[in-house]
């Protein structure tokens, strides 16, 4: 499927723009945020898109990008190495340096359990390199909830995430992350969270994403008997 991005998001996301809203966040009260609230930005009211400024350091994404590097390898999907996901990627151990504070700091900022949740997957995209639509979370057993996805780089041109079915456009800003629930609240699929990554026209791209699984968010994030929520 061939989706011009460019087009739809511009035009989209310059209306959306208006009512866009930023705030200091706590993360409901968490102590560790008291100091030192996170600077939040709603980027989407439905699916809610939230792009946290500022989460990770510089020093943080060189120390990622050095131990990435000669671990990457052509990103897979369940069925193997991916045509439509052409980047490559790593899984990093939680006892990897500065990955168990990154995960603590998700942990703080979404009021999440970061137990059930997948380890740190460092993806790296060259010119060309892009992640066609997908879903994050389609039908498993201790599903991904959510995504938090870390951008460790900017991108000159192209390499936006986009989201299609909504049109809107998440340009990569180095140390900002966004975060979105892939699942209703019932469980279900929110199929508004179909996303994309764009080819990457001119630099290079780095994310990290957190997935996050249902797991352990019983009574972080309860259930809803709801049909529509
Ligand atoms: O690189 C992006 O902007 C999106 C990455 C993504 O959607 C994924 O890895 O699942
Ligand atoms: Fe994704």
């Amino acid at each position: 499927m061939f989706y011009d991005h460019n087009a739809v998001v511009m035009d989209l996301t310059s209306k959306r723009q208006r009512a866009l809203s930023c705030r200091y966040s706590t993360g409901g009260g968490n102590p560790r945020l008291m100091y030192a609230p996170v600077k939040e930005e709603v980027e989407w009211d439905e699916p809610r898109i939230i792009r946290y400024h500022d989460i990770i350091s510089d020093s943080e994404t060189e120390i990622l990008k050095n131990i990435s590097r000669p671990q990457l390898s052509r990103s897979e999907t369940t069925r193997g190495v991916s045509k439509t996901r052409t980047a490559q990627g790593v899984f990093l151990e939680e006892d990897t340096i500065v990955v168990a504070p990154i995960s603590q700091r998700i942990a703080d900022i979404t009021g999440l359990s970061m137990d059930s949740a997948e380890e740190l997957y460092v993806q790296n995209y060259g010119i060309g390199g892009r992640y066609e639509p997908h879903y994050d979370e389609w039908d498993n057993e201790n599903g991904r909830i959510a995504t938090f996805l870390i951008y460790m780089s900017d991108v000159e041109i192209g390499g936006a995430t986009v989201f299609p079915e909504v049109g809107i456009a998440l340009k990569p800003k180095k140390g900002s992350a966004v975060f979105w629930y892939n699942l209703h609240k019932n469980g279900n699929v929110d199929l508004y969270t179909e996303h994309a990554g764009c080819p990457v026209l001119r630099g290079n791209k780095w994310v990290a994403n957190k997935w996050i699984c249902e797991f352990g968010q019983e009574f972080r994030r309860p259930c809803s008997l709801s049909y529509g929520e």
